[in-house]
């Protein structure tokens, strides 16, 4: 393949029998898997199932953990968790400028800001914030860092429904506009099929459902019954 073509069709993420163990005991189970660039894809699974520790390793925040394999991911990647990890003695816009240099730095910082609702909270405290307005700063942090590859561990976990569903949104329209490749890490089905293009279920350590989900097709349930059947999960609600 020429270099120019092999650079175009590289994956963003690869993963060749990853494998990763917690005191003799295996999580993942020599994963394979291709993340292309500018997907977003969902991994959902069970509690437990070694969502998070396959972020982490994709995130090359697992130095201690023993385990095997090769992985490439790309040089820029932001990770966004439960919770908003902002440092409460910095306000709104020192947090998201943390570690970022340069001239330019804080006309993107505010810029960022603007883009997830935030403007005129640039000097707020972290303390002042809401749950939901804490993850928009720590997505602003994310952002304006220009990613790759964004990885978010249930980002959305601790929110309250409506909040969820506005973040949501954003995540979807940040992504529309960026369009860096996305690994979110879910346990919430119906948050996986509204934001995914593609959701993965992680099961027994291996890649159980690898699901490509066609937007435009309105078949949100179909996908949705796919999936929670996948998860050992039957709905009986009379
Ligand atoms: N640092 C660690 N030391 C020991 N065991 C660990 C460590 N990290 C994860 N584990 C174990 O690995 C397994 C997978 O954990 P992981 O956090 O990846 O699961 P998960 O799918 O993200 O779960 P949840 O949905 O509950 O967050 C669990 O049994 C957990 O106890």
């Amino acid at each position: 393949m020429a270099p120019h073509t092999e650079q175009l069709t590289r994956p963003a993420v690869r993963l060749r029998g990853l494998t990763r163990s917690f005191d003799g005991r295996t999580v993942l189970d020599g994963i394979d898997l291709d993340l292309p660039v500018g997907q977003f894809t969902a991994l959902l699974g069970h509690s437990g199932s070694g969502k998070s520790t396959l972020l982490r390793a994709v995130a090359g925040l697992d130095h201690r953990v023993s385990g095997s394999g090769r992985l490439s991911a790309p040089e820029r990647v932001s990770v966004v968790f439960q919770d908003s990890r902002l440092l409460p003695w910095r306000r709104v816009l020192d947090n998201v400028l943390l570690g970022l240099d340069g001239k330019d730095a804080e006309r993107r910082g505010r810029a960022a800001l603007e883009e997830v609702g935030l403007k005129g909270r640039e000097r707020a405290w972290p303390s002042e914030l809401s749950g939901g307005e804490a993850q928009r700063a720590a997505l602003a942090r994310s952002l304006v860092r220009e990613p790759e590859l964004l990885l978010a561990d249930e980002p959305f976990g601790a929110l309250d429904a409506l909040t969820r569903i506005k973040m949501h949104n954003l995540l979807r329209e940040l992504w529309e506009r960026h369009r860096p490749s996305v690994l979110l890490v879910t346990h919430d089905v119906d948050e996986a099929v509204v934001l995914a293009d593609r959701v993965l279920v992680l099961e027994r350590g291996r890649i159980g459902l690898d699901l490509v989900v066609d937007r435009e097709a309105g078949a949100r349930g179909e996908y949705r019954a796919r999936l929670l059947a996948a998860l050992g999960v039957t709905e009986d609600i009379r």
